[in-house]
């Protein structure tokens, strides 16, 4: 199979998985390849020469596996620049570029976190094993013990009924998710990073707003730590039907649509492990 990946280290993959947008750049025969914050910021930013005027949420680095049972390490960044453990999307995207190379159905994809093990679900479309949600309170992390199905989040000026009681859940990165009835009172941007920046939250925290449209089917937009606003976050999707189904306010099995499209997530009660499906998508390829 013509490897549709390796490229000058200075040339990339542009990919989204349901709307979040990612500039995939290939290290795997380019081992010295390393890009500083700054040089991530500027590709990323929206408007930048590489990304054109939607940016990219993330910007990822591929490497060789570092254990023998994943077939490729992934290192994930924010637009920021800041290195981060998870990213859903980002590791369906990677998984299909794997499986497109490899002829396989199935791909294990290994980020700092864990080995992900991704199938197959259709031409474009990446089913992957997120693993179990972390619901300890040291594990999301939260500056002080508390229950987690129940977060006690002040808000100071801007606390009011809408934003009580949100879960906190982490699939390897922090979320913290609010249920509201509507995104107009809510508005997550205004929100999103009063609640990221939160002292509760050490390392910071993605931000859900998730309004349960029935037992099978939540309407979420989600703030992204060091990234804002994004048309779809994987592990938020995952963290959301988790935390909802905590609160019984939803099933396990649940569709999850975001502003880029529609995930699906099921949460196994058989081992505990959450699984995100959904779409992805090769726009196309840039060149530094
Ligand atoms: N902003 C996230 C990483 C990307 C998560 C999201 N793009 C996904 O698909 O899971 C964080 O700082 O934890």
């Amino acid at each position: 199979m013509p490897s549709l990946l390796y490229m000058g280290s200075m040339d990339f993959l542009i990919m989204n998985g349901a709307g979040n947008r990612f500039a995939v750049f290939d290290a795997r025969k380019a081992l010295d390849f390393a890009l500083s914050d700054e040089q991530v910021k500027a590709i990323c930013a929206p408007g930048s020469a590489a990304m054109g005027p939607l940016g990219a949420d993330q910007l990822l680095v591929l490497r060789p596996p570092k254990s023998p049972e994943a077939d490729i390490f992934m290192e994930i960044r924010n637009q920021s620049g800041s290195e981060v453990d998870a990213c859903g999307n980002a590791t369906r995207c990677v998984a299909w570029l794997v499986m497109e190379e490899t002829g396989e159905a199935a791909a294990t994809v290994q980020t700092n976190a864990a080995l992900l093990a991704a199938t197959r679900t259709g031409p474009l479309s990446i089913a992957v094993d997120m693993g179990e949600p972390r619901l300890d309170w040291s594990q999301i992390p939260l500056k002080e013990p508390m229950h987690t199905h129940h977060v006690d989040v002040k808000l100071g000026p801007i606390d009011n009924p809408v934003l009580s009681n949100p879960g906190a859940v982490s699939m390897g990165n922090p979320h913290v998710v609010f249920f509201v009835e509507d995104f107009e009172t809510v508005k997550p941007h205004l929100a999103g990073p009063m609640v990221e920046f939160h002292p509760l939250f050490p390392e910071q925290t993605n931000v859900g707003f998730a309004r349960i449209d029935g037992p099978k089917n939540i309407r979420l937009k989600v703030w992204e730590r060091d990234a804002g606003l994004t048309q779809a976050c994987g592990t938020g999707a995952c963290a959301a039907v988790v935390a909802a189904h905590r609160q019984k306010r939803a099933d396990r099995d649940v569709q999850v649509d975001v502003d880029g499209g529609t995930l699906h997530i099921h949460w196994r009660e058989s081992d505990n492990h959450v699984i995100l499906s959904g779409p992805v998508e090769l726009e196309g390829r840039g060149t530094l």
